[in-house]
């Protein structure tokens, strides 16, 4: 449909002339090239095969999904091959580029409703199409459609699509979470039933937003922060003062995509006869509107790759502390995260709402009031029926510690798989090179522990400020930060095919100066990729469902259950140690608990001195006690409840204490028994 029948690419790298980049992925670079024998500009995505070891299956999912889809909406590949480590994914050159970079280029405040109600159309029938043939699309928003120079708009990106009639592993694969969080659909972050093509749905109404305010809803927060805000917050729509210019019509569009119960979300079959539809006009539209005064892809590109590394050194320096570093290129739309939970709760705290008013997405009362019943899982429990609706929002991304609360409590609100599903992922930040996760030596214990610590932390620091319970919060976390990053411009292609006289023009619409200021809105996704080094220090990963992660979000639904404890431990409450006890026990094994047994009995009598001393001072009238046995001290009555109190306690950690003596000394037999050697 594409392409005329007669008209076959080749599959030679020989017969193509590379030009200038023009986009960037996570996995991929786009070039703008030159078809030699049939003298036809063209787009070559490359992929680095090294880099993608962990996701070759969702590469050959990407080409085959490309090669295959026939619609004037999808953008199709003439063809793909194989040229060293490379993958060269041959495909039309879209000279418009995404609608993201048209945004960041011209109009940072967002577009039009008619621009955008010509785009969503075109994009919904390319849903339409997919859904029908059974495939989610998931990964929607403005940096996937592109648009041509005739203004054919096409969605773009199947690098992480599923298909509904998958089964088996690639079945399971349709529970992953995937995606960029900012689109996320709840359903697919909470991971609860699975999901469907409705997640699209919902996608469609971020993006939707994204291309109404030049941004996605909650785009400057870091990803953990956007999946509790997804979670909790009403979903965002198009509500506000500041929508004032956009129709009743497509407020109700969002409305209608933006709702939490997936069931309750049209088909993208039925959107497309949506009545703000009757606002869409032709291609030309939008060459006129969108297009014209724009430069040329290539040069758009560089000059915001330029202003992106410059602000990044300006953060750099603004920012010592690595952590805010990476909270800063998450904002400014990086998708290729390396991040582990504890950082993200760190993030989540220190975060500030003061670069402007709070997301009117997340401001208005009634919206919260209608989705109060219609949350998924967390919400509609967790609010408090005191608070204002309309406080909420406020409040929860005001307050550092309430998101912290809130962090812990909805991950525990999390059924077991997911939460061990967010676990994995934030661990296990770095998935793409050929050694697996950046998995920094802490196992899945230490990590609950963490975890644990932070959250008694937590309640020690209850009345402290946001400042501190920050500082608590990351002295807690470990030091797991991004990779460092570079920039690797052409690193795959040699340099002089860059060169500025390579820098032809050909085939891209000469654009004239853009009439728009370059002071430009850099909030948003993904702009440039962030590319990680392929000599991960990581080794110590194996688990299965290891995440894979290609930018966007995606953890496999695979069991990421912990492994167990490895070290022994003794249970106070029985007395008892859940340590082996099988015969070929070692000494090793059991010298730890007994460690611990004999750890716990100092605790315990330090304890119990302290309530001597206590004792000593509250009831004054003992004399000097220091001398006194205890045994003599409970002797004497009580004379207050208070003291009747702490002499039951005494006793009662007497009685433990005697357990755990008697439970060392079994345990010291056993041991001699086991491994005389060992301990002789
Ligand atoms: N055919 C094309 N014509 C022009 N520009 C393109 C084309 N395909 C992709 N691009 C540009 O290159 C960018 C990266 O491409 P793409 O999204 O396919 O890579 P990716 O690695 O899959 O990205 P992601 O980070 O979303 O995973 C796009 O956002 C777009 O701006």
């Amino acid at each position: 449909m594409e392409q005329p029948f007669e008209k076959r690419f080749p599959v030679n790298a020989k017969d193509y002339k590379l030009y200038e980049e023009v986009g960037e992925g996570v996995s991929a670079t786009v070039y703008r090239a030159l078809c030699i024998p049939l003298n036809e500009i063209v787009a070559i995505k490359v992929l680095d095969l090294e880099k993608c070891n962990n996701d070759l299956d969702g590469i050959r999912r990407e080409v085959q999904t490309m090669s295959l889809i026939d619609h004037p909406n999808l953008l199709r590949a003439h063809c793909s091959f194989a040229t060293g480590h490379n993958l060269w994914v041959v495909m039309p050159y879209m000279a418009g580029g995404s609608c993201l970079h048209i945004m960041k280029s011209a109009f940072p405040e967002g577009f039009e409703e008619p621009v955008i109600a010509t785009l969503l159309r075109e994009v919904l029938k390319a849903l339409v199409y997919l859904h029908s043939h059974g495939h989610i699309h998931r990964d929607v928003k403005a940096g996937n459609i592109l648009v041509d120079s005739n203004g054919a708009v096409k969605l773009a990106d199947f690098g992480v699509s599923a298909c509904m009639f998958d089964t088996g592993d690639r079945q399971r694969s349709r529970n992953t979470f995937v995606g960029t969080p900012c689109w996320m659909a709840p359903e697919v972050m909470q991971q609860l039933h699975g999901y469907d093509f409705k997640a699209d749905i919902w996608s469609f109404g971020i993006t939707a937003l994204e291309l109404a305010h030049g941004h996605a809803p909650f785009s400057k927060y870091p990803p953990m922060k956007v999946l509790l805000m997804t979670l909790q917050n009403a979903p965002p729509g198009l509500d506000y003062e500041r929508d004032k210019r956009f129709s009743k019509s497509f407020k109700e569009l969002v409305a209608a995509c933006l709702v939490k119960d997936p069931k309750k979300r049209p088909t993208s079959e039925k959107l497309l006869k949506h009545h703000f539809f009757k606002h869409a006009r032709s291609y030309d539209y939008l060459v006129r509107t969108i297009l014209y005064g724009l430069a040329p892809l290539g040069e758009r590109f560089r000059v915001l790759k330029t202003k992106e590394a410059d602000l990044l050194v300006q953060n750099k320096a603004f920012y010592e502390d690595k952590e805010q570093l990476s909270q800063q290129e998450y904002i400014k739309g990086i998708s290729a995260w390396n991040f582990n939970l504890e950082d993200l709760k760190s993030q989540a705290a220190l975060i500030q709402d003061d670069d402007d008013a709070p997301n009117a997405e997340d401001q208005d009362g009634s919206r919260k009031q209608r989705d109060r019943h219609d949350v998924v899982g967390l919400s509609a429990e967790r609010i408090s029926p005191e608070m204002p609706s309309n406080s909420i929002a406020a409040s929860s991304q005001e307050d550092g510690l309430s998101d912290l609360h809130d962090l812990e409590s909805s991950l525990a609100s999390f059924p077991i798989k997911p939460l061990q599903a967010l676990k994995g992922c934030f661990d296990i930040g770095e998935a793409e090179g050929t050694n697996g996760p950046n998995w920094k030596g802490v196992t899945q214990l230490e990590s609950e522990q963490l975890i644990t610590k932070s959250s008694r932390a937590m309640d020690q620091d209850a009345g402290r400020n946001e400042g501190e319970n920050s500082g608590q919060s990351s002295s807690s976390t470990r030091q797991v930060v991004p990779e460092h990053k570079k920039f690797l411009s052409g690193s795959l292609i040699p340099d002089s095919a860059f060169s500025p006289n390579k820098f032809t023009g050909d085939g891209d619409r000469d654009f004239p100066q853009p009439k728009f200021p370059s002071e430009r809105n850099y909030s948003g996704p993904l702009l440039y990729r962030q590319r990680r080094e392929t000599n991960n220090p990581s080794s110590e990963d194996s688990s299965e469902g290891a995440v894979v992660q290609r930018g966007r979000f995606k953890v496999t639904s695979a069991d990421l259950s912990p492994k167990g404890p490895t070290n022994c431990t003794f249970n106070p409450a029985t007395g008892g140690s859940t340590s082996p006890t099988s015969l070929n026990l070692r000494a090793s094994a059991v010298l730890p608990s007994l460690q611990c047994i004999l750890q716990q009995n100092t605790m315990q009598r330090e304890e119990i001195i302290r309530l001597i001393k206590y004792l000593e001072q509250s009831s004054g009238k003992l004399g000097d006690l220091s001398e006194v046995g205890t045994n003599d001290l409970l002797q004497i009555p009580p004379s207050s409840a208070r003291e009747k109190e702490l002499q039951s306690q005494v006793l009662q950690l007497q009685q433990s204490i005697g357990n755990l003596v008697e439970e060392l000394q079994r345990q010291k037999m056993k041991n001699i028994q086991v491994c005389p050697l060992t301990l002789n």
